[in-house]
């Protein structure tokens, strides 16, 4: 079997157009203009591509859009003062702090400064608990599980009921989210993780397969239960000496030529989970400055 490449680029756009036209009937209405922050701390590669990213989709919806750069060896005391002041403004709405962090500032406490209502990431405890005890529709859902999930609608429907989900990797801002949102979808879920025995074996049981690992093309043919549905999360840096002295490229935690031989549907990277994250960070962001100015947030 060739696997269908599941379009994350075409869907992110559906996405994107529906949270700009919101964005501009809600500034229409109550001259609220959606705002969003990002802190991003450090060097990490894969933030670097979404900062970039974010920033342009975030102007191209007419949004209010600022980044803040801090270096690694900023202190977690001031760290906390520019959330302490993002959470202040009125003009921000949603508030997004880069993870990884560096060595030495602690994620928990850091995420956990961060206003519930303006937690576009669905990191803090009060939406992370929301997720858990089945109340996603008035949580914030971390983006990257929440277009995950559009993507694995679009192949399998509404329902995963009967089908087996194997997700990689039990971040809080993947893996565990994407466990939690498979769960609701009626999957039966595994999680994996560093410490998993035989991963392979357990990764050839799953309908559905989602990675989140971080490291480049890990999962190979002999992870990939025939005619699965292979949702690859990693965004990896990696060199390309093919293109040219010093050039690099981006690839996924999935052997992509090897997988696509077996699987049924398969997302790209880049092209397939990062556009949906974006797109997500979107229409979160509207939903944080509809509830800001009083008004029920449009669907998504
Ligand atoms: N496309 C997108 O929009 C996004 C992409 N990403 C990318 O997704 C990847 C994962 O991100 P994130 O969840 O934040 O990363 P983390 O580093 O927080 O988590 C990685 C997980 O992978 C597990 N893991 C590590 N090595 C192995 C291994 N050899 N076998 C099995 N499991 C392993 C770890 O297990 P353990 O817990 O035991 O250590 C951990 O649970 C990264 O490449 C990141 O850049 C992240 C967010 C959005
Ligand atoms: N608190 C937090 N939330 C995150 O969601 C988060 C984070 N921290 N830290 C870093 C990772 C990584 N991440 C990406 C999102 C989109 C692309 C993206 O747009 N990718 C394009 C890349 C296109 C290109 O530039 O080549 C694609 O895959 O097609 C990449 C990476 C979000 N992350």
């Amino acid at each position: 079997m060739t696997a269908r490449v599941i379009d994350g680029k075409a869907a992110a756009t559906g996405v994107i157009e529906r949270a700009k036209t919101a964005g501009a009937a809600l500034a229409a209405k109550t001259g609220v203009r959606p705002g969003l922050a990002v802190v991003l701390v450090g060097e990490d590669a894969a933030s670097q591509v979404y900062v970039a990213n974010k920033g342009r989709t975030a102007e191209a919806c007419g949004f209010h859009s600022v980044t803040h750069r801090l270096p690694t060896d900023t202190t977690e005391a001031d760290l906390l003062a520019v959330i302490d002041q993002l959470n202040a403004d009125p003009a921000i709405h949603g508030i997004l702090q880069q993870l990884p962090l560096p060595r030495g500032l602690d994620a928990n406490r850091v995420v956990g400064r961060i206003d519930p209502d303006k937690d576009v990431d669905g990191l803090t405890l009060v939406n992370a608990g929301r997720l858990a005890s089945g109340m996603a529709g008035e949580a914030f859902v971390p983006c990257t599980p929440a277009g995950c999930m559009v993507l694995i609608r679009q192949v399998l429907g509404e329902s995963l009921a009967g089908k087996s989900a194997v997700v990689v990797g039990r971040s809080n801002l993947v893996g565990k989210p994407m466990a939690q949102l498979l769960l609701l979808a009626d999957a039966t879920v595994t999680i994996a993780h560093s410490r998993t025995g035989d991963l392979a074996r357990v990764c050839r049981e799953a309908d559905i397969l989602v990675a989140a690992v971080g490291r480049p093309e890990m999962l190979g043919a002999d992870c990939i239960k025939p005619g699965a549905v292979v949702i690859d999360v990693g965004i990896n840096r990696i060199a390309a000496p093919e293109r040219g002295e010093g050039k690099t490229r981006l690839v996924g935690d999935v052997d992509f030529a090897a997988a696509s031989e077996l699987a049924s549907a398969i997302t790209p990277v880049p092209g397939g989970v990062g556009p949906m994250t974006i797109a997500m960070l979107m229409a979160n962001t509207v939903s944080a400055a509809y509830r800001a100015a009083g008004e029920a947030p449009p669907r998504f």
